[in-house]
């Protein structure tokens, strides 16, 4: 099976199916640190979500949450028929690749956890490293490559398994600023061609603009969803919807919420 979709405009927004619910959700630690209260998040298929917030309002647990990397406290995740094998994907900041395998083979790791062969799934791990622009690196090693390469490695082995939904921890953070917009130009196209839904953190009001057609914007202590967000504009969108009119007064609307998060509302 293939990873790219037939190419379709997006249903609007409110007219989405949903793909899971976060249900008042809570997560303590320790007995008194309060991640996350009542935390209530819809994610409809084809959403690109971004969670934007200062240090520490729970942007990762959250993430960590849906990932199921850990338990509520309090409250539900459901997933919407229920949630299956490989229908998740996660991409960390950090690119954690393996360095003594090459790209093809951290690519293939997904699969390989499941107790498939390199060799059986090599027609993926390629269309894969295609989609992000490596194909011509399958048999490099990580340290051969730049910090952006190693991110593209990253995302073709979140996505080389077709996930219904994509997480990603501030996947850019760390970049330069040249390769990070490059980044965010190709992961918006990457989105179009597979047709899934993404859940994206990051500190960066314009990051989450140019990317999502939703910000959650989250409060602290304890963390909390306390806006949201619409960019209603279309896909595919690049350096014209950057520099735009438009852009900056989506860029506007999610500083001042992000304000208002940090309690000092302009
Ligand atoms: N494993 C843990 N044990 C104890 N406290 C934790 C743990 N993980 C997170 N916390 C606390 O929960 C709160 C939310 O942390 P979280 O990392 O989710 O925030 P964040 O919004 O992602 O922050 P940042 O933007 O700095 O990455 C913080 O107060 C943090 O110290």
């Amino acid at each position: 099976m293939s990873l790219v979709t037939t190419p379709g405009a997006l249903a609007p927004l409110n007219e989405r199916p949903r793909l899971l619910t976060m249900d008042r959700v809570d997560k303590v630690f320790g007995g008194d640190v309060v991640a996350l209260r009542g935390m209530h998040l819809d994610v409809n298929e084809g959403d690109f979500i971004s969670l934007l917030g200062p240090s520490g309002c729970g942007k990762s647990t959250a993430l960590r949450l849906i990932a199921g990397l850990m338990q509520p406290t309090a409250g539900r995740i459901d997933w919407e028929g229920g949630q299956h094998r490989g229908d998740l994907g996660v991409v960390f900041q950090e690119p954690t690749l393996m360095p003594w395998a090459t790209v093809a083979q951290n690519v293939s790791l997904p699969f390989r956890l499941r107790g498939k062969s390199h060799s059986s799934v090599r027609d993926d791990v390629k269309e894969a490293l295609d989609l992000v622009g490596l194909g011509k690196f399958a048999n490099s090693y990580p340290r051969e490559l730049s910090g952006g390469m190693k991110m593209r490695v990253s995302i073709a082995r979140a996505m080389v398994t077709h996930p219904r939904l994509i997480l990603m921890d501030e996947p850019f953070a760390a970049l330069d600023e040249i390769t990070r917009f490059k980044l965010n130009n190709d992961l918006l196209e990457l989105k179009q061609k597979i047709g899934c839904t993404v859940i994206f953190v990051t500190h960066s009001v314009f990051e989450s603009v140019f990317l999502s057609d939703r910000i959650v914007v989250m409060a602290a202590r304890p963390g909390r969803v306390i806006r949201e967000v619409q960019v209603d504009e279309p896909y595919p969108r690049d350096e014209d919807f950057r520099t735009s009119a438009d852009y900056a007064a989506h860029c506007r609307a999610a500083s001042d919420a992000l304000h208002e998060a940090m309690g000092d509302a302009a």
